[in-house]
């Protein structure tokens, strides 16, 4: 569903210039559960940016479904990122001003006009707390970001995400700012929301526990994908394994 195909990318900083990937290929099944490990520096962030298409790269071709992502104009990648793409990073990026139940509508009511928003927001507000509910948070609602544990922001993130249906959830290190239950926890709702709901999930983790449980390893090293294994993910271990 994604491929992507001999990927370059270097960032310039004044003089220097960072090679950061170097000739990547990666594909990406319909229904996937991948993870993306490596070292620090290898470019798991970079590469997740570009198949988000959050960046572009400076040469090769990402494709979603055989059609090429990587080259559109600004307001037509919008919308494709849009409506396929939900992402999720370490630091759960939540407006603290904002109640749980907002946050997570924020997604719908970004890029509508006032009228548009008026007009749909009870159909969303229905969708965010189903999902809310889904992720287990339909009694924080009307919380702010500073009322939630650890846990529970990143729950409203992946709520978040998820609110306009995307295909493809990108995470970018979602367990990197909790402890080993609370990272545990989300791990295993990215794995339900995967089982159930259909939802082609990569993830960014540094931890090879937590990769374990997905259904791919993919291995970075300076750019390139070095080792693509399958992990060791078994759906009866679901709630033995992290
Ligand atoms: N916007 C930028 N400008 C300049 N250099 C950048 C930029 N973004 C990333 N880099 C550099 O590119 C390299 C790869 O960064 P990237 O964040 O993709 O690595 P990573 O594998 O995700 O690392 P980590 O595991 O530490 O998050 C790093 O050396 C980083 O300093």
């Amino acid at each position: 569903m994604l491929v992507a195909e001999n990927l370059f990318k270097s960032y310039r900083r004044h003089a220097d210039t960072v090679k950061v990937l170097q000739g990547l290929n990666l594909s990406v099944a319909d229904g996937e559960f991948l993870s993306i490990v490596g070292a620090s520096g290898s470019g798991k962030s970079t590469l997740l940016h570009l198949l988000g298409t959050l960046d572009a790269p400076d040469t090769g071709t990402i494709s979603l479904d055989g059609r090429r992502v990587d080259n559109l104009r600004s307001r037509e990648r919008d919308a494709l990122r849009n409506k396929t793409f939900g992402f999720v990073f370490q630091f759960y990026h939540l407006l603290p001003e904002l109640t749980t139940l907002d946050n997570v509508l924020m997604p719908a009511f970004i890029g509508q006009s006032v009228f548009g928003w008026l007009r749909t927001r009870a159909q969303w507000r229905l969708r965010a707390e189903e999902i809310l509910n889904r992720v287990g948070l339909g009694h924080r609602l009307r919380h702010k970001p500073r009322e939630l544990s650890g846990g529970e922001m990143q729950r409203a993130a992946v709520a978040r995400a998820l609110l306009t249906r995307p295909r493809v959830l990108l995470a970018d290190e979602p367990t990197g700012n909790l402890d080993v239950e609370n990272g545990g926890d989300i791990v295993r709702l990215l794995r339900e929301l995967n089982r159930d709901d259909g939802v082609t999930i990569v993830m960014v983790t540094h931890n090879l526990e937590i990769a374990a449980v997905t259904d791919r390893v993919v291995k970075m090293s300076h750019g390139q994908v070095v080792e693509d294994t399958p992990g060791s993910f078994r759906p009866r271990l679901l709630s033995a394994a992290v």
